[in-house]
């Protein structure tokens, strides 16, 4: 059960560490982050969306893990209003947090698992985000076009981006939430796709490597994309 004190305490935790990650968050974002994460605590009992039970747990390896990416995905979008498709989402990672941090971003997280997509849709609902949308399906059935494809404990970059080649628009870039620098996974994508930028993740009270692989097609794929 979320005590009183306890929540008091999520909400500094989540406080410092959008501090540490130099996310300036309104009032209703915190709410809404808090929100998320006791729907997720909430729904897991008879959805099973994430093997972690424990709030505080959730707050660090889910909540600030997909929070990480923030900054540079606007550094990478410049704050325009793009559309954003965050592939095998589960309970809705990053995807979610992007809604919530990013309301230009419109955000469609897609999972073969018809009740992690109905548990998105209720989110959107009950957290008031109509740019946030839950989509049943297998990823290689969409089309698109997505300015950003995104994905958190997915597959290899090989098969992500093979799987989501057709959803990408044909200047859209993909955004891969990896742990350590995934050098061999790097090597063995597609030569329709290259790798441009790993960027290493600080996550706020985290004792883990992360980091974030940006691809993009190559321009002869782009000619015909
Ligand atoms: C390990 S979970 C990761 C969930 C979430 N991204 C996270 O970080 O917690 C992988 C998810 O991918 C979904 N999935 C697997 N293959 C898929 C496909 N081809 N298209 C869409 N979703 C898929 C699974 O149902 C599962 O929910």
């Amino acid at each position: 059960m979320t005590t009183a004190v306890h929540a008091t305490n999520l909400a500094a935790r989540l406080e410092s560490g959008a501090a540490a990650l130099g996310l300036a968050l309104s009032d209703t974002q915190r709410t809404q982050l808090l929100d998320y994460l006791a729907l997720v605590q909430k729904w897991n009992k008879v959805y099973n969306l994430t093997a972690l039970r424990d709030a505080e747990e959730m707050l660090t390896h889910h909540l600030l893990d997909s929070m990480a990416v923030i900054a540079p995905l606007r550094r990478q979008t410049q704050g325009q209003p793009v559309r954003l498709l965050d592939v095998g989402s589960g309970a809705g990672l990053p995807g979610v947090v992007i809604a919530i941090c990013c309301p230009e971003i419109d955000v469609t997280c897609v999972d073969t698992v018809a009740k992690k997509a109905t548990f998105i849709q209720q989110v959107a609902i009950a957290l008031k985000l109509p740019h946030l949308h839950g989509v049943h399906a297998r990823v290689e059935s969409l089309s698109g076009p997505f300015d950003v494809v995104s994905s958190r404990a997915f597959a290899s970059l090989a098969d992500f981006t093979a799987w989501s080649f057709g959803a990408l628009a044909a200047q859209g870039v993909w955004m891969a939430m990896k742990g350590r620098h995934p050098v061999d996974e790097i090597a063995a994508v597609s030569p329709e796709v290259e790798v441009f930028h790993v960027e290493p993740l600080t996550v706020p009270g985290l004792d883990a490597e992360r980091c974030m692989v940006w691809l993009r097609k190559k321009a002869a794929a782009r000619a015909f994309a």
